[in-house]
């Protein structure tokens, strides 16, 4: 299971994942006009790195995009970036990718022994679906005044594409697992 120490090879695949994310705001995204967030595919990223890489370094490589958009990087969909985004109606499902990822992995920590595709998908599903959705659904409310029975029905929308994104993760996350397992793997010797 991960440690609390971060080692170099920690710090390249903290930095994979968050590129991986940053890469995937090249599919264009689809705009939800009463609500202003988009469908993207970028709610893939905090679920690949929690099941992939675990609570901690999933979390932390959330936490470098997050940081790379407050920069100012257009790392998110539609070549968006900087602090406006923080005050706009996607902050909460941006920042929601930090608790998305770590529930995500500690899930897959907890259960990595017994991994299958139906509990990853499952995991996925709590980690970046509902635990993303508790956090950002708030947050858009509050930034777009809707009425919050409106704003929770019109997030449907989000839940096939989100459930797909889910499916895929618990496919690649148990090939990765079979070939290159990086939650459980001993920590190599630096040094
Ligand atoms: O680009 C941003 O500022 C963040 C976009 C967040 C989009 C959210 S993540 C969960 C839900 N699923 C989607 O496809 N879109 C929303």
């Amino acid at each position: 299971m991960s440690e609390a120490r971060t080692s170099t090879r920690d710090v390249v695949f903290i930095a994979l994942f968050a590129a991986l994310t940053a890469a995937l705001a090249l599919f264009p995204p689809l705009q939800v006009p009463l609500l202003g967030v988009p469908v993207t595919a970028q709610s893939m990223g905090p679920m690949l790195a929690g099941a992939i890489l675990g609570a901690r370094r999933g979390a932390l490589s959330m936490l470098l995009v997050v940081a790379l958009v407050a920069i100012g990087l257009p790392i998110l969909s539609g070549g968006r970036g900087g602090l406006g985004v923080f005050f706009g109606p996607t902050v909460g499902f941006l920042v929601g990718w930090l608790p998305a990822a770590y529930v995500t992995g500690l899930l897959h920590e907890k259960g990595w022994r017994s991994l299958s595709l139906v509990s990853s998908f499952a995991y996925c599903a709590i980690g970046g679906i509902l635990v993303l959705y508790a956090v950002g659904i708030p947050l858009m409310i509050l930034n777009t005044g809707l009425a919050p029975a409106k704003a929770f029905a019109a997030t449907g929308v989000f839940v096939p594409g989100d459930l797909i994104k889910a499916a895929i993760t618990a496919v690649v996350a148990v090939a990765v697992k079979r070939s290159y397992p990086l939650i459980d793997r001993p920590r190599a010797r630096i040094g």
